[in-house]
């Protein structure tokens, strides 16, 4: 279906997302510009795709995957409307901006364009990202066939677009708040004697086998948290100040803040 698959932006985020796409279509022609030309010479060595400029990548790719910032938004694609309407094959808009919605891009775009809103976040490096996507006017086998694309990723999820904006705060922005909890832990192990390379190689083996616990075993937060805290031990006493500096209200708050940023980034 995808037979050519360009980035415009090869930087954290789009680099993660098609180097995902790379071994989702191991047939596609890959193609990534960037504006500074040494990054996407660098992206293009490693997946075995040309480095070129945004400018053919408009006009040769079937997929085209948007990886510069919100706010660079308008001023590539104004470049590149003019390429877009000259195409006469068909050809997806996959964007992944925060606070940009379908509609936007297909304003800046200058047509009724196909386009996939995603919202990945930086574990897709890995293999262990969180994808959410939708599409507008999109045909359902575009739908299928990005979502097969994407696999390598990690969770790939199909949402409806007023929820992408959510999904974002937990996972596209989560993986900073959970990078401050790992630190804060490690800080805390080295207040209290830990070497630093120990308590955050600690730290973040931690969570990640928190979290697959969760995930395997089908847990509830709160029954992983009453295995931990015996009565009259350790845990509960660090849960105690947990509550009392409001940890969970500062975590609710700041995926609370991205919604609202993002929102705002759309008007
Ligand atoms: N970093 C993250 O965790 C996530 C980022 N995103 C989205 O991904 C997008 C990219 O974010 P990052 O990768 O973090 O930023 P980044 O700064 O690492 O990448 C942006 C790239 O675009 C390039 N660029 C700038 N102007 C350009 C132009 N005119 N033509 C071609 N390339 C140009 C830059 O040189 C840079 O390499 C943003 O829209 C962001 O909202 C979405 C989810 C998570
Ligand atoms: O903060 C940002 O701009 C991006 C969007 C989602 C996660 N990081």
């Amino acid at each position: 279906m995808f037979s050519s698959i360009g980035l415009i932006g090869a930087g954290t985020m789009g680099s993660a997302v098609l180097q995902a796409a790379a071994k989702g279509a191991p047939e596609a022609a890959l193609y990534c510009s960037n504006r500074t030309p040494a990054k996407a010479q660098a992206l293009a060595q490693q997946l075995g795709g040309q480095a070129v400029d945004n400018a053919a990548v408009a006009r040769t790719c079937s997929l085209i995957f948007l990886g510069v910032k919100p706010q660079m938004m308008a001023g590539v694609l104004a470049d590149l409307a003019p390429i877009l309407a000259q195409r006469t094959d068909r050809f997806v808009l996959a964007s992944m901006a925060a606070g940009l919605d379908a509609q936007a891009i297909q304003t800046l775009a200058g047509g009724k364009y196909p386009v996939i809103c995603l919202m990945p976040n930086t574990p897709v490096a890995v293999g262990a990202g969180v994808v959410q996507y939708y599409g507008v006017d999109t045909t359902q086998e575009e739908l299928d066939a990005f979502q097969t694309l994407m696999a390598p990723a990690g969770l790939v999820d199909s949402i409806e677009p007023h929820l992408l904006p959510a999904a974002s705060g937990v996972s596209g922005c989560g993986p900073a708040f959970c990078a401050l909890f790992i630190e804060a832990l490690a800080d805390g192990g080295v207040a209290c004697g830990l070497p630093r390379a120990k308590a955050l190689a600690y730290a973040a083996q931690m969570v990640e086998g928190t979290a697959k616990l969760m995930m395997e075993k089908g847990l509830h937060p709160g029954q992983l948290k009453d295995g931990v805290c015996s009565p009259g031990g350790t845990t509960i006493q660090g849960v105690r100040v947990l509550e009392e500096r409001g940890f969970r209200a500062a975590a609710m708050d700041a995926v609370i803040a991205t919604f609202e940023k993002s929102q705002s980034l759309g008007k």
